[in-house]
Formats: structure tokens, sequence, C-alpha cells
């Protein structure tokens, strides 16, 4: 086996390509990278292995695993002010597949117009939604539910991918109460509330059914699809767990630009050098990597001067210009109808005969195929005379570009066994903006991790705009008799009252973005340049999540994942090796 736990096991400290972080984007790279055997990659992951951790195989244990637990990095971000100054847990996956291995498994895309906002603001349209497009089926397998149900009407096979690492399904266990009311309200209130085939067209706006990274009832992830055994096995391809990078040294200069030839990492309690002979390609995520890069001396002068930390290179923008999408939870209603999740959560005997019935097959079905994230996904624009507007012009990508995500839920947060249904709402648009820096010299000091979750009015207001949707929604007749009393009542409150809950209330979405974002080659502002190397310097890339320069209007793996592969052939290109 090339993934070694060990780093006495390494066969050598010296490669062509070292790609630090074996998470989502990461082992796309060290896959792309490694077709050609001339070759060699090493990729340094600082988490465990994600083998045989069920939680992360089985979807619906999704719950037990994204919590704190030996599989996070268990971050919290710095008191933010939007959120009345509290702090609030900021979850990243510590373990072989980053977060693709703990995520919620949503798979959506994003409109079109983010995708030609990016080529626009980067001058290069190979970011357009018509060319980044192929880079989204390269990595999909499209594959029918655990429960092999007649998907027809239910998505658009043209525009998903067949081939690709990465399985994509609908759900794959009905929730029929729940579901045909969603789908009965499209019929009743289509104006606000079209019924949209595939939100994954590049046209999200309306009410979609939900497709998840999962494949046979199960998880697929970076590590379970880019480094299957048959990848793995490759010789010039070699994974180091348990090797945390604290920065890039053996400074030199290549093209008149400063480069660093070697990766330091932490194994235990000694430090080593992998020296990189071509690359070094960051793929340590939207926290891990602006802070590898301000430990090595690249970013703002003044802060690093602060810290002690010699400047390498003066790139103000690393680690700032983060953004994400805040999530409001409390939608939530009591129903007349047991059909819904807590019949499995708040039933001890019906879970442990659902986990059983996973267990039972290699062809899984039964309740446990699904992460019990939802049942459908809705994308939606703010009314025009929408007071958000006031407060902002709108940000959104473009009139086919929604400002409002709405998961719907049989199910919820109450009490064990309480039937509830949920709409969450997030902000898939905000305004707001935050950043991720180091404020240690120690480069194993967590970072300062800030959001900025509703530092611009216009956030609370598309939320307050949300909430009016949100009950507009189950205001559609087919909600009567089956729908009961919120769990918080809002219904009573005025919109300053409603801001104010808002506030205390709203959390993370996890769809961190931005920290080392890509901007045109001549700008003033940016981290890497349209083709990922880091401006200023010679033989440094980033290839993961902190690159896309804002938040699309979409759960962002898939989106990782399509970068991660034109990024990997942008590579390709750079050093003529072949596909
Ligand atoms: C709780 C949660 C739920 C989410 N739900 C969804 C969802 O349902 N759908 C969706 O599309 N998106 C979801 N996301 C977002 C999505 O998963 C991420 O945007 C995406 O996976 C980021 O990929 P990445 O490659 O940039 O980073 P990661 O996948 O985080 O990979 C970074 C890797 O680098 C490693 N690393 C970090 N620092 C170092 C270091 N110093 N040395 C060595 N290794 C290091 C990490 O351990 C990790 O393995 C969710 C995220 C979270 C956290």
């Amino acid at each position: 086996c090339k993934l070694y736990e060990d780093v006495a096991d390494l066969p050598k400290l010296h490669y062509d390509f070292v790609v630090v972080g074996g998470g989502t984007a990461g082992n796309v790279v060290a896959n792309r990278l490694t077709e050609d055997a001339n070759i060699t990659v090493l990729v340094l992951e600082a988490g465990l292995s994600n083998t045989g951790v069920a939680a992360s195989e089985v979807p619906f244990l999704l719950s037990e695993l994204i919590p704190d637990t030996t599989y996070s990095w268990n971050y919290t971000t710095v008191p933010m002010p939007g959120l009345d100054g509290r702090s609030v847990p900021y979850y990243r996956a510590y373990f072989l597949g980053g977060c693709s291995a703990h995520n919620g498994m949503v798979y959506t895309r994003g409109a079109a117009g983010d995708f030609n906002r990016y080529a626009n603001l980067t001058g290069d349209e190979g970011w357009s939604w018509d060319q980044i497009l192929p880079y989204f089926l390269k990595s999909e397998k499209w594959s029918p539910p655990a429960d092999h149900h007649d998907t027809d009407g239910q998505y658009n096979s043209t525009v998903h991918g067949t081939d690709g690492p990465i399985s994509v399904s609908l759900n794959g266990f009905a929730w029929s109460t729940f579901e045909d009311k969603v789908i009965q309200t499209t019929k009743e209130l289509p104006d606000d509330f079209p019924f949209n085939l595939d939100m994954n067209s590049g046209q999200p706006l309306g009410i979609s059914w939900l497709q998840s990274t999962i494949g046979n009832g199960e998880r697929s992830s970076s590590a379970t699809g880019y480094l299957a055994p048959k990848f793995i096995k490759r010789s010039n391809l070699d994974v180091l767990l348990h090797a945390q990078v604290s920065r890039l040294v053996n400074e030199t200069k290549a093209d008149g630009k400063p480069a660093f030839k070697g990766v330091e990492f932490k194994y235990g309690d000694s430090l080593f050098v992998v020296k990189a002979s071509k690359e070094i390609i960051l793929s340590a995520g939207p926290v891990g990597t602006p802070q590898i890069l301000m430990n090595s001396g690249i970013g703002a002068h003044s802060a690093l001067k602060a810290l002690g930390i010699p400047t390498v290179l003066d790139l103000p923008s690393v680690g700032q210009n983060a953004s994400d999408h805040p999530s409001f939870y409390a939608m939530q209603w009591e129903v007349n109808s047991d059909d819904t999740f807590a019949s499995i959560t708040g039933n001890a005997t019906r879970y442990a005969e659902g986990l059983a019935q996973w267990n039972a097959s290699a062809k899984h079905t039964g309740p446990f195929v699904d992460s019990g994230v939802g049942t459908h996904i809705g994308y939606l624009r703010l009314p025009a005379d929408s007071p958000a507007f006031v407060a902002h012009a709108d940000p959104s990508a473009g009139p086919d570009a929604p400002h409002l995500e709405f998961t719907f839920l049989p199910g919820g947060y109450g009490t064990a066994g309480q039937n509830l249904m949920t709409i969450d709402i997030a902000v898939v648009s905000p305004v707001s903006r935050g950043s991720v820096v180091i404020n240690s010299s120690d480069p194993f000091a967590p970072p300062l991790i800030d959001p900025g979750y509703l530092s611009s009015d216009f956030d609370v207001f598309a939320l307050l705009d949300g909430i009016s949707m949100a009950q507009r929604f189950v205001s559609a007749p087919a909600w009567d008799g089956y729908i009961g009393a919120m769990t918080t009542n809002l219904t009573g409150l005025n919109d300053v009252e409603l801001a104010a809950f808002i506030r205390e209330t709203t959390g993370s979405s996890y769809h961190l973005v931005g920290t080392a974002g890509m901007s045109a080659s001549d700008a003033s502002y940016g981290v890497v340049d349209p083709d990922l190397q880091v401006k200023g310097m010679s033989g440094l890339s980033v290839i993961d999540a902190s690159v896309v320069p804002i938040v699309p209007a979409a759960h962002t793996a898939a989106v990782t994942y399509a970068f991660a592969e034109r990024g990997a052939d942008l590579v390709k290109q750079r050093w003529s090796l072949s596909t």
C-alpha cells in the first residue's frame, strides 16, 4: 500500500510535486498528476486515515461525524459582532478525504452566472460556466439511487457525468408523505416556488430533488474516489498521514521570483523536510492554506512583522476576502405524521434495525443510505422590492442566480422522537466578508477564523425575507392538516425582534472560500493568478476552495472538485505532462 501511516516507511524525501493536504481538492490533484507515470507526487495529510470510519461510510451516520470528534480540527470562530458577539464551532475535517469525507454530501454546482463572474473577474474564460462544466462532468459518476426507484422527472441526465470518480445520486429511501407535499406546493404556488428538474444545470432557480455524493448507499469522497485502490497503487504516488505541514522552506530564487524548494512538516514530535523539484501545491483548504502561506512569510508585511516572521512576499490579500453562507435553522414545525426522521432517530429499535439493514448486504438499502440532510433544495431570489436592496446593491451573480437556499427536511432539531419538518435557510449571495489569519509565530497554533457572518445588513434583510418566503411555502393547501405549531413561534415578532433573533441563532454552512482568492494577473489584489500560481512566487500553486474568489450560490464541494480538476490540468499543461 502506498498510503503510509509511519514516516519511517516513506521511501524517500524528494518528489517532483508535493501536495499539502489530502482533502477534497488535494486528492484530485494527486490522482490527475500521477496519470503521467514519469513524475512523482507526495501528498502530506495532517489527519488520520478514513479507512474503516463507519460514520464516514454510512450516510445517515453523518450526525455522529460532524460534531467535535477526532476527525475534526475542532476550531471555533472568533466572536463575531454580526452574531451578537458569539463564537460558533467551525468544523473542518482532519482525515484523508478532508471535508468531502465528513460533509453533508449535498451535491450542488451553483449558477452559470457564478462562473461567468469568475471568468470576468480573472479575465480567464476557462473559469466560465461553459468551460468549467466539462470538469464537473469529469469528476462525476451519476449513479442510480440505492432503492433503484424510477427517477424519471427527478433529474436531467444530460447535465451529469457518468465516468468520474465521485458518485452522485438521488435519495435512495423515500419519505413520501413529506416529499409529495413539497412537490404539490410547486404546483399550488408555481410563481413563487417553481419545480426545477435539475438545479445542477447552471439554472438553479426553483425547487429540485436533492442530489448527494453517494453511490450504492455509501458516501463517495475524494479518498474513496480519487484515491481508490487502483489509483493509490500507482508507483509514482505516495501519501503520508499524520504529517502536519508547518511552513515552506529552502527559499531560493527562480525566474527572478522567490521560490521554496522544501516543505517542512511535523510527524510525532519531529520536524522533517521533503523536497519538491517541480512544484509545491497547497491544498490545505480555506483555513489551512492561508495559515501555511503566512507561516512561510507570504502575507501582509505589517502582520508578519508584528509576529516576527520574515516577509518573503508582501501579499496583503492572503487570508482576507473570506466568504461563507450564514444558515438559519429555526424554521421548524411540529407535524401530524410519524413519517419523519424522528421515527428512526427517536426510536432505538428502528435505529438499530436501519443500521443492521444497511450492513446486511453489499447492496445497501434502508433509511441509512441517505444523509438525512433533506429531500429537496430550493434556490430562490428575493423580491425585487426587498429592503435588502436598500442596504446593498444586488450581490448575486445575475438574474439566474439565487439569493437564498431552502433545504427541506422531514425532521429537525427538536427533542428525540418529536415529529418535525424544517426549512433551513441559507444566504447564498452574502455581502459579508471575513478572514483567516495567524496571530502567533507558532506554526501549529490554530489560526483566527472570522467568517464575518451578518456583518452586512443585506444578509440580515435577506434572512428576514427568507423567513416570510418559508412561511408562504407552508401556507400552500398541501400542508393543511399536516403542519402544526412552530417549535419557536416567530409569527408574533416584528422585524426588529426577528432580526435580533436571527443574530442570536444564525450559524454556519461551512462553505468558506476566498482566503487565497484568484484575480486577474494584473490586479492589485488577490493571492493567485487565474492559473492558480501564487502571485509573485515561482513553483507554488494553490488548488482548493480558498482560490474561489466569491462563494458560489451552492454548497462548495462540487465546485472544489471542478476547480481541482481544472487546476490539475493547468499544472499538467505547465509541465507538459501526459494526460
Ligand atoms: C461540516 C461541513 C459540512 C459541509 N457540507 C457540505 C455539503 O453537504 N455539500 C458540499 O458541497 N459542501 C459541503 N461542505 C463544504 C465542502 O465540503 C468544502 O468546501 C470542501 O470540501 C473544501 O475542500 P478543500 O479541498 O478546499 O478543503 P478540505 O477538504 O478541508 O481539505 C484540506 C485538507 O488539508 C488538510 N490540512 C490542513 N492543514 C494542513 C497542514 N498544515 N498540513 C497537512 N494537511 C493539512 C486537512 O486535514 C484536510 O484533509 C461542508 C463542509 C463542512 C466542514
